[in-house]
């Protein structure tokens, strides 16, 4: 059986040079999401992970390479493919003029569950993050924490086969983190794929199997999360990485 995501040798490049030239941003990334397994993506400022993201999610096209999601590529994935998979990726899911349960329950109904699973789930996801005493406000009153809060609930409360979220710890307070963490774990354990990206090495090693780490667009090395001093080994991976690039291209990381 297939992985439930697979990027086969996917290559990006776009208009950002100082002179508007295109530039390489992915480069030969060979990525495969099994199902029941959470994969951290982590990597320095602009390395890749975001456009990852977005290229596997079908959202940017790659300019070599393929994708592959649920067994269909990624350009033409049908509604039955989508209502599977679960993202959080740029713009959250949110109807600033809808409560906060008005927007869970509108995922939830985009994503086909009826409306005694939707209640159910809805319940579920807001007390996992915390968010009961929000639900009946409109989402446009709400904290950037609390909005995030309801963008993570609606892509995870369909029990989504694949679950992609771009750094998603971001602004939520340490409960909601706790809860966020539990809420990946259960859906692993039920068989999603997830990919979740994090400039937080310590959190991405509570929750994730194994660690990509991406630096200038390439995937260089993976990470065991146990042990010690993933930090140290987070950056003689990127080091050697830099170590390698042919060209100086003034954007050096400075060693720690
Ligand atoms: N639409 C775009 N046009 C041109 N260049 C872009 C565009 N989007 C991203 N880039 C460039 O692609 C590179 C990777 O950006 P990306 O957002 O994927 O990185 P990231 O690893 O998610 O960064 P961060 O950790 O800061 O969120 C960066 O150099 C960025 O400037």
């Amino acid at each position: 059986m297939t992985a439930p995501l697979v990027l086969d040798g996917v290559g990006v490049e776009l208009a950002g040079g100082r002179r508007r030239e295109r530039v390489r941003v992915l480069d030969s990334v060979d990525l495969v999401l099994a199902a029941g397994r959470v994969r951290a993506l982590v990597g320095l400022n602009g390395a890749g992970k975001t456009t990852l993201m977005r290229v596997a999610l079908g959202m940017l096209r790659p300019d070599r390479g393929s994708v592959e999601i649920l067994g269909s590529p990624v350009q033409t994935a049908g509604p039955q493919v989508w209502r599977r998979c679960g993202h959080l990726v740029e713009t959250p899911f949110c109807y600033p003029e809808l409560t906060a349960r008005e927007n869970l329950h509108a995922a939830a109904t985009l994503r086909g569950l009826s409306s005694e699973e939707s209640r159910r789930r809805v319940d579920a996801v807001a007390e996992l993050l915390g968010l009961e005493k929000w639900l009946d406000r409109r989402a446009r009153t709400l904290s950037l924490g609390t909005r995030q809060k309801v963008a993570i609930g609606a892509a995870t409360l369909h029990e989504p086969a694949v679950l992609i979220l771009d750094e998603p710890a971001n602004a939520l307070d340490p409960r909601a983190v706790l809860g966020l963490r539990g809420l990946i774990r259960d859906l692993a354990a039920g068989g999603a794929a997830v990919l979740v990206s994090s400039h937080h090495l310590d959190e991405v090693a509570r929750m994730a199997d194994g660690i990509d780490v991406l630096h200038a667009g390439c995937i260089v090395g993976t990470l065991e999360p146990g042990g010690a001093d993933l930090e140290r080994r987070f950056f003689d991976l990127v080091l050697a990485a830099e170590d390698q690039r042919a060209e100086p291209t003034g954007d050096e990381v400075a060693r720690p």
